[in-house]
Order: C-alpha cells, then sequence, then structure tokens
C-alpha cells in the first residue's frame, strides 16, 4: 500500500516515510510488534530511539506516533484542518448506530453542526451553570461515602452519572441499577467491543459491512443489530422522558429543554434533523461516553494517589482547613483559595493520564514533516502520556507531587499545564474538558474537607503498599486497589449530613 501511496504522490515522491522499528513478519508487516499493553510506554522507548515521529504499518494500515508536544502541535493543531479526520471503524459506527456520537464521526459537515451546538452549552462560560448540580451531587457522593465507604468507586461513577442526568436531561437518578444506567452500561459494553480494531474483520475489510446477515460467517451482523437496537433505546429514552415531560407539565431545567424551546421558536426549521442534533448532541456525554469513564477514571486516581501519600492528605487538609475552619463544606467560589486542591487535580490528569494516547486522528491528504511524507489516511496518535512524563518540564515525572505546580504558595503559569495533552488535541480536543474540570475540583475538595482515604493495614497493624499500575486500553484505569475512605472527626460527619441539604 505504501507503494501505491507514493505512485499516487509523485510531488513527494523519494521522501521516506518517518523511521519505523523494523518489520518481522512481511506481510503483516508491523502487527505482531504492535504492543497490545500499555503501548503508550513503548511508543515512548521506540520515540527514545527512532526520534518524535515514528511510524509502522498493521494490516494495511499506517500509524504514525507523535512523541513530542511540538510535533503534536505542529501536526494536529497548526495544521488541524488536514489532521482532523477519525478513521472509518464500521462495526461500531455503521452497523451498531454508535455514529449518533460525535466523536466517532468523520470530519465534515455534521461533525461541525453537532460539535458547534454541544459547545454553545459547555463552553468555558456555559459550564458555570451546571456548577449548583455538580456541588449539590459532590455533597450526596460524601454522604454515600460515609454509609458505604467501601463502595467510593460505585459513587463516584453513580455521582458523574447522576450530575450528568440532571444537567442534560433533568432526570433524578437516585439507584445504581436505574434503567437509564442499566440501559447505558449495556450500551457501553457494546461501544468497548465494537470500537476493538482487530475483534471484528469488518473493521479491518469495511466492505464486509455488505454481507447480509443471513450470511455463513456473519455473526458479527446480528450482533450489531442487536447492540444497535440498544444503542438506538439508550438515545431515544431521556430525550422521549422531557418531551413528555414538557407535555405534563412537569419538566424541569435542562440543556435538552432549553435546546428544545430554541427550536420552537424557529418554526422555518427543519424541527426533526433539529431534534436528531440535539438528541445526539445531549447523549455525547451520557453514562456510556467514553469521557464519562474518563472521569470516573480520574477520580479513582486522585483516590489512589491519597492512599499512597498520607503527607500530600495533610497538606490538603491544612489548606481547606485555613480556607473554610472545620465549619463548612466547600463550594466553587472557594477555588481562588485552595492551590493545592487545585494542584492535586492538575497532578492528577498528569501523573496516571486517563487517555494515555488521547484518540486517534486520521489524515485527509497526503504531507510532509520534517523531510518524511505521511500519506492520507493515516492514522495519528499523540502520545499524551510521554509529553506528560517529559522529565524537562516534569521533574520525577513518575512521582504525584502536586507542589511542581506551585510557587510560593500560589498557582505557578509558568509550569505547562498537562492540559496540553490530556484532553487530547486541535479542532478535536474535548469539549468536556471545563465540565469534567469542575467535576474533578469539587469533588476533590469535598471528600478531602471530610475524610481521610489511607491505605489499609496489614496484620502486623503497617500500612500496605499501594502501588500505581494501570489498566491498558483505550481509557486506562488504576488496577483495582483497596483504600479505607474514614471521616476525618465527628463534626467532619456533621458537616456531610447538613451538607446534603445546603447547597447553596
Ligand atoms: C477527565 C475527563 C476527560 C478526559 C481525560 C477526556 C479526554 C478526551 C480526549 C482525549 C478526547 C479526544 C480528543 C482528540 O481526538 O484529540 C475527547 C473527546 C471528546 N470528549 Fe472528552 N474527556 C473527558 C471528559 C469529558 C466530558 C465530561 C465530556 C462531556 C461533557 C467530554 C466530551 C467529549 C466529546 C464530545 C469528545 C469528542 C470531540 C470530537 O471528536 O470532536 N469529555 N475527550
Amino acid at each position: 500500500s505504501l507503494l501505491v501511496h507514493r505512485r499516487h504522490s509523485s510531488k513527494y515522491s523519494g521522501l521516506p516515510l518517518p523511521p519505523s522499528p523494523s518489520a518481522s513478519i512481511p506481510w503483516i508487516r508491523h502487527a505482531f510488534q504492535i504492543p497490545t499493553e500499555r503501548p503508550w510506554l513503548t511508543y515512548k522507548s521506540w520515540s527514545d530511539i527512532y526520534g518524535d515521529i515514528l511510524s509502522f504499518e498493521a494490516f494495511g494500515k499506517r500509524y504514525v506516533i507523535l512523541g513530542s508536544l511540538k510535533a503534536t502541535m505542529d501536526l494536529l493543531e497548526r495544521r488541524s484542518s488536514n489532521y482532523s479526520d477519525r478513521p472509518e471503524v464500521p462495526m461500531l459506527n455503521d452497523l451498531s448506530g454508535w455514529d449518533f456520537q460525535f466523536g466517532f464521526q468523520k470530519y465534515g459537515t455534521r461533525w461541525r453542526t453537532e460539535r458547534r451546538l454541544f459547545h454553545q452549552f459547555m463552553n468555558v462560560n456555559q459550564v458555570a451553570q451546571y456548577r449548583p448540580k455538580q456541588l449539590q451531587h459532590a455533597r450526596a457522593l460524601a454522604n454515600h461515602l460515609l454509609e458505604h465507604p467501601d463502595q467510593w468507586q460505585g459513587h463516584c461513577r453513580l455521582m458523574l452519572g447522576v450530575t450528568i442526568m440532571d444537567a442534560l436531561y433533568g432526570i433524578q437518578v437516585t439507584e445504581r441499577d436505574d434503567k437509564y444506567i442499566r440501559k447505558a452500561e449495556v450500551a457501553f459494553e457494546a461501544f468497548n467491543e465494537s470500537a476493538q480494531p482487530t475483534a471484528y474483520l469488518v473493521n479491518t475489510f469495511p466492505w464486509l459491512k455488505y454481507v447480509p446477515s443471513w450470511f455463513p460467517g456473519a455473526h458479527f451482523k446480528r450482533q450489531a443489530a442487536a447492540w444497535k437496537k440498544v444503542v438506538d433505546e439508550f438515545v431515544n429514552w431521556p430525550f422521549q422522558h422531557v418531551k413528555e415531560a414538557t407535555r405534563n407539565g412537569s419538566s424541569r431545567p435542562c440543556v435538552a429543554l432549553s435546546l428544545l424551546d430554541k427550536v420552537a421558536d424557529q418554526p422555518e426549521v427543519d424541527i426533526q434533523t433539529q431534534e436528531t442534533t440535539i438528541k445526539n448532541c445531549c447523549m455525547i456525554e451520557s453514562q456510556s461516553s467514553s469521557c464519562f469513564h474518563k472521569t470516573v477514571s480520574a477520580l479513582s486516581t486522585f483516590f489512589l494517589a491519597m492512599a499512597m501519600h498520607p503527607e500530600i492528605v495533610r497538606i490538603a487538609w491544612k489548606e481547606l482547613d485555613s480556607v473554610l475552619d472545620g465549619q463548612r463544606l466547600p463550594a466553587f467560589n472557594d477555588q481562588e483559595r485552595l492551590p493545592y486542591i487545585t494542584a492535586i487535580c492538575k497532578e492528577v490528569m498528569r501523573w496516571q493520564t486517563p487517555s494515555p494516547l488521547a484518540a486517534v486522528h486520521s489524515s485527509i491528504a497526503d504531507d510532509v514533516y520534517e523531510g518524511y511524507f505521511l500519506p492520507k489516511g493515516t492514522m495519528f496518535f499523540g502520545n499524551a502520556w510521554a509529553i506528560l512524563h517529559d522529565p524537562e518540564v516534569y521533574p520525577e515525572p513518575h512521582e504525584f507531587k502536586p507542589e511542581r505546580f506551585l510557587k510560593d504558595g500560589k498557582l505557578d503559569p509558568t509550569i505547562q499545564d498537562p492540559n496540553v495533552a490530556a484532553f487530547g488535541f486541535g479542532r478535536r480536543i474535548c469539549p468536556g474538558r471545563w465540565f469534567s474540570g469542575q467535576a474533578l475540583f469539587i469533588t476533590v475538595a469535598t471528600v478531602l474537607a471530610v475524610f481521610d482515604i489511607k491505605a489499609p493495614v496489614d496484620e502486623a497493624g503497617h500500612p500496605k503498599k499501594l502501588k500505581a499500575s494501570m489498566t491498558t486500553g483505550v481509557i486506562s484505569y488504576p488496577e483495582p486497589f483497596e483504600c479505607d475512605v474514614v471521616p476525618r472527626s465527628e463534626s467532619a460527619k456533621k458537616l456531610i449530613r447538613e451538607g446534603i441539604n445546603d447547597t447553596d
């Protein structure tokens, strides 16, 4: 395929492709060398040998790994009109119905329209309107932690899901087995399975999608049809709920409602199309969207880091107590006076970043960079993990050190913000980064104000040694670990119980 690319692009003929780890099995090329376990680590070690840009081919597709912030910015940001496409994943998009998410859509008009609408209610200014709900649900989380501290991860998951359903649809979810949440979980399984590039042949050979379902070996089509049903229901249910609530006068203020009101004011637009767009946009950030899982991952990393570092918990308490005096729970307008808490949030996003390879971008046209030929349709990964573990920028990068972001007790603006890579790049950069930043801050501040998070003790009474090992996959989580979540004092318990009703 490389030869074909070169023949088609005479203007670039003769230019080499970016350096490559050597091929072992010619027809599959590098397929057996692509690391499947935490590939960002191997890519980093390859970048140390081959440079900031390296490439390999697997099953006829070319991959490029960008190993530094400079290379990532040069291509995915500065030349973003060429590098903002997504590859085709037929099992996910066409067959299982996940193309409702603009995050997976090809670069084009539909993606642009939906992203623009999403941005209207999730931009840096608009996200402030969700603060009361985020605060309320962070306080509810503290109450759940008081009752069932061992289920902290489940509580965090529920809190995020609940906040999102409330903000978007005005739906009050209270139970972990709520029908929306259950449906979302099944839909996410479908996502996880069908997005695997090599799990289904149709993802490698897209023409297979035209094979009829009754055809021998076309099991994937029947599987996809079953998933599509779940995914469609999952997209439609909450939206129908809002419409019904509007009809019977029980609707609560929410994003879906205000968007619907806007459409109602514009009789000239095609309502059907507009409603589909609204539905898709609201769903994008729902429970099963992969970004929901990234936020859960960040919160899990926070619990892990605290359980590993009692000295950091102590510094955080000192800061929180100096502002709150043990008399109340934190609120958003305390953030300016809580630089250490903000630094913990930044360090969580850097230390074990939830999307170590961000998301794949693909290119629309042939290009040349640093003397290398980059054929169109190449898949690009910016190695966010490598960028966030660059020892020149973050000394001792494997250590969890919030103080790296501080100077003289204040946030140091000269230290590179992990958001340069943690949320992806260019025109595809995560548009939910402000929403999730708020969620992380208020959760970290609330939990630390009233709880201790510590490693469990062994038989001899010593704290067990916890290790930061992360799962592999598109979203990386801390491997399961134990930690004790204990209220700091009797008065902390009282604050938690009162906090549930006091969310001003
Ligand atoms: C810690 C939390 C989160 C992390 C680490 C994260 C990270 C990412 C990354 C790496 C991408 C891919 C960017 C690229 O292609 O270069 C992305 C895309 C996206 N994220 Fe997030 N995200 C988080 C939370 C959220 C939340 C809470 C929302 C919704 C409110 C959200 C909505 C989206 C959407 C809609 C896209 C697709 C953008 C597009 O393709 O145009 N994310 N996110």
